[in-house]
């Protein structure tokens, strides 16, 4: 059986735990040859982002071409893209080449606070980016900041957004409840049709750096494989789950989560 591709279109975090770096980790470990095109350097650890280095329009156009011209991707999952130039550029890439698997997950700001895309970049997510994305990944602030809303506090307002989300294109919603305060952690997945729960006990730790990359990675790395959605989201919160339950207490703030976990369980 040929390997399946997964590329990640995304920002580099020094440290390790997000960006680029969680998503070739979860590719690997989800048996996907991972390639990378680099956004954004970010100087980055467990305390916060400390630099962010945007990489030229000419070097992310020469990184897509290089890639999708002669190896390909059967899924590309889309996380840091910065500017409404970058994100202009990569929809028009992805167009070109018809990349038929696309996972946005739409990166605005690290849980330490800092800013990933910039406030006037959002309009470019939602006219260029969405309509194409097979299935969008926003965690509750960047749902409430897409739709102009305030950010939802309940279920019920979470199904309401999955809907209305839906409306702006993508082919799947998967809205990720991992900021809901207290109760256990529920994303929703919406088909346009149906409304399903992924629900997991919520587990008590900092060490979540990089969470939505990893759970975003994840369900390229299964759509490539040729998994449905329904499946590869499911995937996706059994590799994240595992992952968070056994973070990494690394460094002296929030730590990043187990890539290799879910791999462990699985060979026990
Ligand atoms: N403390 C936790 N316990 C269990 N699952 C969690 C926890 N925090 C986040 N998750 C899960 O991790 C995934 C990423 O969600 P989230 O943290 O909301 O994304 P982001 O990193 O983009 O803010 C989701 O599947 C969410 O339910
Ligand atoms: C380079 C880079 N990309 C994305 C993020 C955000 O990652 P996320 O998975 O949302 O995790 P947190 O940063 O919120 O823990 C990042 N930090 N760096």
């Amino acid at each position: 059986m040929p390997i399946a591709k997964a590329l990640t279109i995304a920002g580099s975090d020094s440290g390790g735990g997000a960006g680029i770096q969680a998503d070739l980790k979860t590719f690997q470990e989800l048996d996907a040859f991972g390639m990378s095109v680099i956004t954004a350097l970010t100087a980055q650890n467990t305390l916060g982002v400390h630099g962010v280095f945007p990489q030229t329009l000419e070097a992310i156009e020469a990184q897509l071409e290089a890639v999708l011209s002669d190896i390909g991707a059967d899924a590309v999952k889309t996380g840091m893209l910065f500017s409404p130039e970058i994100i202009s550029l990569v929809a028009q890439k992805l167009t070109e080449y018809k990349v038929s698997n696309i996972v946005v997950d739409p990166v605005m700001i690290a849980k330490g606070g800092a800013s990933l895309l910039q406030e006037e970049a959002i309009r470019a997510l939602i006219d260029d980016l969405l309509p194409i994305a097979t299935v969008i990944t926003p965690n509750l602030p960047e749902a409430a900041k897409i739709l102009g809303i305030e950010e939802m506090k309940t279920l019920d307002e979470m199904k309401e957004a999955a809907i209305n989300l839906h409306k702006l294109g993508p082919k799947y919603v998967v809205l990720k409840g991992g900021h809901l305060m207290n109760g256990p952690a529920i994303d929703l997945l919406f088909d346009g049709e149906t409304i399903y729960e992924l629900r997991t006990e919520r587990i008590e730790t900092t060490h979540t750096h990089g969470t939505g990359c990893t759970f975003a990675a994840a369900i390229a790395a299964e759509l490539a494989k040729g998994s449905s959605i329904k499946s590869a989201v499911e995937t996706a919160k059994a590799f994240i789950t595992a992952a968070i339950t056994s973070s990494l207490a690394i460094g002296g703030g929030i730590g990043p989560t187990n890539h290799s976990a879910y791999r462990r369980l699985r060979e026990e």
